[in-house]
C-alpha cells in the first residue's frame, strides 16, 4: 500500500482535501486511525466527532502536514492552512493588535497591509475597541476571538479547528459558534472542525463526520442542508434537533 502526504497544485482544488486508506500508528505501538476514507471538497465545512482518543487531532494534524500516516494517502490542496487550537496560545505581552499581526509579520507582510487585514480580522470576530488590551485583561471567549483572527489574516482557504471552544461557558461558545458560520458565510473557506459537543458540530457544519473508537475509522456522515450564516434561534429548529439525533444514534451505535 502506497504511504504519501501531497498537496495538490490544481487551482480549482486549493481548498480539497482526501483521505484515502489512512492509517497511523504511532512509533509506541498505538494505533490511532484505521482505513479513514474522507473527502471534503473546496467551501464545505465538516465537523469531526467520535469518542475522546479515537485519533481526531491526529486527523487534522495530518491535514495540516504536521504529522505524516503510516499507510493510505492524504492529498491536501496547496490553499493556505489556518490552524485553531485548543487554546489561544498567545504571547502574554503583546496586545490584541500585536498578536493578531503576527503570523504577517513573520511571513514579512508590510505595516500598510497587516494593519489593514488586521482591522479587517478584528471586526470580522467583533473584538473591534479592544486592539490595545493584553492577553491577561481578556475573557477565555475573547482570547479564542484574537486567535481566530491570527489565523484568518493569512486568509486560509482550509481552516482547521482542534476543539477551540471546548474549554469555553455554553454561552461563550454559542455566540462564538454564530460567529464562526457568519465568517464562514462572509469569506468561504474548507473549514474542518473537532468537536465533542453534537450541537455544535451540526451548528457549524455542511456535513458531520462520526468516528469510531480508537483505531478511529469513520462510522458514518450527517449532512445539514441549512443555509448560512446560521442564528442562534437555530438549535431550537425542528430539522436541526433531528439532525442532531442522528448524530447522536450513530455516536451511540459505534460505542457498542
Ligand atoms: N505522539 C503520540 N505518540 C503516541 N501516541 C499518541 C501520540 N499522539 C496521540 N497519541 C494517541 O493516539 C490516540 C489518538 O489521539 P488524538 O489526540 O488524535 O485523539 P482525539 O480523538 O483527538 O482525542 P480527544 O478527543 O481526547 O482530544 C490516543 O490514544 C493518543 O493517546
Amino acid at each position: 500500500m502506497s504511504v504519501a502526504t501531497e498537496r495538490n497544485n490544481v487551482p480549482d482544488d486549493r481548498g480539497s482535501i482526501d483521505f484515502s486508506g489512512l492509517g497511523k500508528v504511532f512509533g509506541n505501538g498505538t494505533q490511532a486511525l484505521r482505513d479513514v476514507d474522507l473527502t471534503v471538497n473546496s467551501g464545505e465545512f465538516i465537523s469531526i466527532v467520535g469518542p475522546s482518543g479515537c485519533g481526531k487531532s491526529t486527523l487534522l494534524r495530518i491535514a495540516a502536514g504536521l504529522d505524516v500516516p503510516t499507510t493510505g494517502t492524504s492529498r491536501v490542496g496547496d490553499g493556505v492552512i489556518g490552524f485553531v487550537f485548543q487554546e489561544a496560545t498567545l504571547l502574554h505581552w503583546r496586545n490584541v493588535a500585536q498578536n493578531v499581526e503576527l503570523l504577517m509579520e513573520l511571513q514579512g507582510v508590510p505595516k500598510k497591509d497587516r494593519i489593514e487585514r488586521r482591522e479587517e480580522a478584528v471586526d470580522l470576530v467583533g473584538l473591534g475597541g479592544f486592539q490595545r488590551h493584553l492577553p491577561k485583561q481578556l475573557s477565555g471567549g475573547m482570547k479564542m476571538r484574537v486567535s481566530i483572527a491570527r489565523a484568518l489574516t493569512l486568509n486560509p482557504e482550509i481552516f482547521l479547528f482542534d476543539e477551540p471552544f471546548g474549554a469555553l461557558d455554553e454561552l461563550t461558545r454559542e455566540r462564538l459558534n454564530t460567529e464562526v458560520t457568519s465568517v464562514f458565510a462572509n469569506r468561504p473557506f474548507t473549514g474542518m472542525f473537532v468537536t465533542h459537543n453534537i450541537f455544535e458540530a451540526v451548528f457549524l457544519s455542511t456535513r458531520v463526520v462520526v468516528m469510531s473508537g480508537r483505531p478511529g475509522t469513520i462510522l458514518g456522515e450527517v449532512e445539514v442542508p441549512l443555509p448560512f450564516p446560521r442564528p442562534l434561534g437555530l438549535r431550537f429548529d425542528g430539522l436541526f434537533t433531528k439532525l442532531v439525533s442522528e448524530v447522536s444514534s450513530l455516536l451511540r451505535e459505534g460505542a457498542q
